[in-house]
């Protein structure tokens, strides 16, 4: 591994993961060098703002629950191809640490996956190289380089698709998508202006074109803001009691303290890249107090 800063330390975890624990003078966080995952990001006296599942699996080429699962080649599933796994095979992934800065109050990391053997033997066999980029302190800057390393053209999906931690999600409001079309993929509820009802089923709603947002958690007393660049989507995303049920890294009611609010290119803004040629998808993150 390259040299890293005092502020940067590798560690072991359970299944045999290696995660960064990030300690800046704006905050702290780890970060799972598989799928280039962060698992945790908590602004200098803050509290955690993603949200991990106490249920979720670590283990090698298996997803995490929570925190910023990167979703790439593919968003759910590829084409009719119901075996491929979903959301991609770049969250399951071994990355190679880069370059570490300090700057500032933040530590930024920059991770990088090329394609393998096994990701040539995929339904997307194409040669890339994606570079994950992850500025962490009192705000949490991503940003997502794909770049086109084969002698075809190719189309991928992608997807920042974060787990946000909040005090209840009964409590919770999602402003700045008001009048936005969307597409409904859920029975959940989530009026304007009124605190999301996820139902039983939850709330699986595809915001497009929308790229920001602001989350009112009325329970933890905060406002937590998204703001995405070359975006072209946003998908909110709760199970709800129910269908958290079915999903077994899902604690029963892990559901009612988190909701994703995911920066995406997908479906049809899905990227088309010729060959030499780059894509940039980047999100910022940010936490103020909500009287
Ligand atoms: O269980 P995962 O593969 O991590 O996916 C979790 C969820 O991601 C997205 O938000 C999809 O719209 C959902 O349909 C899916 O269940």
């Amino acid at each position: 591994m390259i040299e890293l800063p005092t502020s940067v330390r590798p560690i072991e975890r359970a299944g045999g993961l290696t995660f960064l624990k990030i300690d800046a003078p704006g905050g702290t966080g780890e970060l799972c060098l598989q799928g280039a995952h962060l698992t945790s990001w908590i602004p200098r006296d803050r509290s955690p703002v993603l949200w991990m599942s106490a249920r979720s699996r670590f283990a090698p080429g298996l997803p995490l629950r929570g925190g910023i699962p990167l979703c790439f080649p593919w968003f759910n599933f590829y084409a009719h191809h119901r075996d491929a796994p979903q959301h991609g095979f770049a969250r399951v992934l071994p990355w190679t640490l880069l370059r570490v800065r300090e700057r500032g109050d933040a530590v930024e990391l920059a991770l990088q996956l090329r394609d393998n053997p096994m990701t040539r033997a995929t339904v997307w066999p194409y040669r890339f190289e994606l570079t994950m980029t992850i500025t962490l302190g009192m705000e949490l800057q991503l940003a997502l380089e794909v770049t086109n390393r084969d002698a075809k053209k190719f189309t991928f999906e992608e997807a920042f698709h974060t787990y946000f931690a909040i005090g209840d999600v009964r409590r919770t409001q999602v402003t700045g998508l008001e009048g936005l079309d969307y597409l409904i993929d859920g029975q959940g509820f989530a009026a304007e202006g009124r605190p999301l009802d996820p139902g039983p089923f939850g709330i699986g709603r595809r915001y497009s074109p929308a790229n920001s947002g602001v989350i009112l958690d009325a329970g933890n007393r905060r406002a937590i803001s998204v703001n995405s660049e070359e975006s072209n989507g946003v998908v909110v995303w709760n199970p709800g009691p129910a269908t958290a049920k079915t999903i077994d890294d899902f604690s029963d009611d892990g559901w009612s303290t988190m909701l994703c609010f995911e920066t995406c290119n997908v479906g049809e803004a899905a990227v088309t890249l010729g060959p030499g040629e780059s894509h940039h998808m980047g999100a910022r993150f940010s936490v103020a107090p909500l009287d």
